[in-house]
């Protein structure tokens, strides 16, 4: 099965919620967990065991692994391999973009499944020109995995570059929008190219979020944005909406019950309003 439609069918089966693993240093310590390698390991791992088998997607923030060097990055291995066994999609956010060699050695690192570091999909930023990733969706396409493209972010600084006009009149994220589209086209259900699109941004009107394929939102909670401002960002795509909520839901731990509770309650907020109120039991069919 592609990506594209092993998503389709999680956030079917599981509601349609992404949450984030973004070990900051400010949650460790209210988790009264040391700001160390192993307070990070004890963070990671707590969320993987409470929420790995009941919900579509965890995301795993690559920074808050690799600013404890190397030991960290080994525990971002782990999360890997412990998440995808437990059943959740895993999409390592390492937003990475660079000229097309290189990218390929971005490719091996999260998409190949030789490599210990290999996940379900990664964010990649298409600033370096969206044609540069083509070594980064071709391996995603040839290992059934798949690619989050930044179109438009949910910082207030992406504006600047994001909603530039192109010479053709596109705004710079429609162009990447344009582009996923363009790689998604003739896939049944989804594409395995999804794109990111804030849950706080305004978008020009007539901008075309209809991609073929998923559109991650982060936004949700600590930044500001609810749920029901994803009907207003979104409209029509809104049943292709991933939404990403980190911090608004690990600050529910360290206790596992809480944590699920927090992870349920916006599971079925979003599912009632992505995918209907008469879906509503989809997003609690791990209640039992
Ligand atoms: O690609 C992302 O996930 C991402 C894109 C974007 O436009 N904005 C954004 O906040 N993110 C990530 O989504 C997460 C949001 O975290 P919270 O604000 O705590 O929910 C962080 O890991 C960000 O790095």
């Amino acid at each position: 099965m592609t990506f594209g439609e092993r998503l389709h069918r999680a956030m079917r089966d599981r509601g349609p919620l992404c949450v984030g693993i973004d070990p900051h240093a400010a949650l460790l310590d209210a988790w009264r967990l040391a700001d160390d390698v192993n307070g990070l390991e004890t963070f990671a791992r707590t969320v993987v065991e409470a929420l790995a088998a009941d919900v579509a997607v965890l995301k795993p923030q690559a920074a808050f692994f690799e600013r404890h060097g190397s030991r960290g990055i080994a525990v971002l291995e782990r999360v890997i391999a412990e998440a995808r066994d437990a059943g959740a999609l895993v999409l390592v956010d390492a937003k990475r973009g660079d000229i097309g060699s290189t990218m390929q050695a971005y490719a091996d690192a999260f998409l190949r499944p030789s490599s210990p570091l290999c996940s379900d999909a990664v964010t990649a930023s298409p600033y370096l020109g969206f044609g540069a990733l083509r070594p980064l969706i071709d391996t995603a396409l040839e290992h059934g995995n798949g690619v989050f493209v930044l179109a438009r972010t949910s910082n207030p600084e992406g504006d600047e570059v994001q909603g530039a006009r192109t010479a053709d009149g596109r705004s710079v994220a429609g162009a990447v929008l344009d582009h996923a589209r363009a790689v998604n086209a003739g896939a049944t259900t989804w594409g395995s190219i999804g794109c990111v699109v804030g849950a706080t941004v305004t978008l020009p009107a007539g901008e075309d979020l209809q991609i073929g394929g998923p559109l991650l939102a982060p936004g949700v909670g600590a930044q500001g944005a609810t749920v029901a401002d994803l009907a207003g960002v979104f409209g029509a795509a809104l049943p292709s909406v991933l939404p990403n909520v980190s911090r608004d839901i690990l600050r529910h731990g360290p206790d596992r019950t809480t944590l699920v509770s927090a992870a349920r309650a916006m599971n079925s907020q979003v599912t009632d309003l992505l995918i209907g109120e008469d879906a509503g039991e989809r997003g609690n069919d791990h209640d039992t």
